[in-house]
């Protein structure tokens, strides 16, 4: 085995950021050397945190191969700068980037290697798959897509969902996207209906399915802990170590 990959994590007092925390506690391929967040908070999972204010300066003390981060839309792309700054690898788990956000990834990604994934699951993956090859073989069948995550989540439709749209588009050619639906609204040939629920502490379920007069096909995927997130992007993280910059996908990850 390699070198061991040292790491840092943003937003480490988050629910990702403490599940990373945890996570890199068992492996023997990380080591946590910073743990940041915006507010002050005592140590998790045994690791100090420090406030995220002065990044560039924590990450020149600590010295990490990688930045794991997991925030928000604004503050990642803070952090993502910061990296460029200190020629330091970032794995981007956060979602609902504007395209200026999503930009301003791509613009970074000229300096550092980095990997940005919407769902770090491999049974995401598999359902990525899976769906292109549904929708492939079934090309006049209705498409909705549905996705439930936990009361505390900001961003809607989930990053996800977005990818999953992104991929049907891929296959079909660009869909009319029909979020929700209220009062006299019939379904138009082709669109596809999104839908996001949130509801106490679903860690996040996402659904396509697909319909014709006479059959459905249902394609889900439930993450039932946030390890599996957690574990992904680690696995991304080492993986990401020493690499040219570049864009990188998680596909790429789970192919080596
Ligand atoms: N790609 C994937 O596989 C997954 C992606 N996600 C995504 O990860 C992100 C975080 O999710 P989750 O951990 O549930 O969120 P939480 O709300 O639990 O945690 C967010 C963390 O980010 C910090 N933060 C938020 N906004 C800012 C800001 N403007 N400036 C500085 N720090 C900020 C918070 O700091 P503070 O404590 O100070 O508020 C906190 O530490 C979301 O975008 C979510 O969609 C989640 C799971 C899996
Ligand atoms: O916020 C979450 O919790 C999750 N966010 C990601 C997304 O927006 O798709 C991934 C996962 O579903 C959990």
């Amino acid at each position: 085995m390699g070198d061991t990959v040292r790491v840092a994590v943003t937003g480490a007092a988050g629910r990702m950021g403490r599940e990373l925390l945890d996570v890199a506690a068992d492996r023997d391929d990380v080591e946590v050397v910073l743990a940041v967040n915006r507010s002050p908070v005592d140590p998790v999972a045994g690791v100090d945190v420090r406030e995220a204010g002065d990044l560039s300066g924590h990450l020149g003390e600590t010295d990490p191969d990688v930045l794991v981060d997991f925030t928000g839309p604004d503050s990642s792309v803070d952090y993502v700068a910061a990296c460029t700054e200190m020629g330091v690898a970032v794995v981007v788990g956060t979602t609902g980037f504007d395209e200026d956000g999503r930009a301003a990834l791509d613009d970074a990604a000229e300096s550092v290697p980095l990997l940005h994934a919407t769902n770090f699951s491999r049974g995401i993956a598999a359902l990525r798959r899976a769906v292109r090859e549904a929708v492939a073989a079934l090309p006049d069948y209705d498409v909705e897509l549905t996705e439930t995550h936990h009361n505390g989540k900001r961003d809607a439709p989930s990053g996800t969902a977005n990818t999953l749209l992104d991929d049907i588009d891929d296959v079909r050619g660009e869909a009319g996207r029909v979020y929700g639906r209220e009062g006299d609204q019939p379904r138009s040939e082709g669109e596809i209906g999104v839908h996001a629920r949130r509801a106490g502490g679903v860690t996040g379920e996402h659904e396509v399915l697909l319909a014709d007069d006479h059959q459905t096909l249902s394609l889900t995927h439930r993450a039932g802990s946030r390890g599996v997130f957690a574990a992904g992007a680690l696995d991304a993280a080492v993986w990401l170590s020493g690499r040219d910059a570049g864009r990188y996908d998680f596909e790429e990850v789970l192919d080596a």
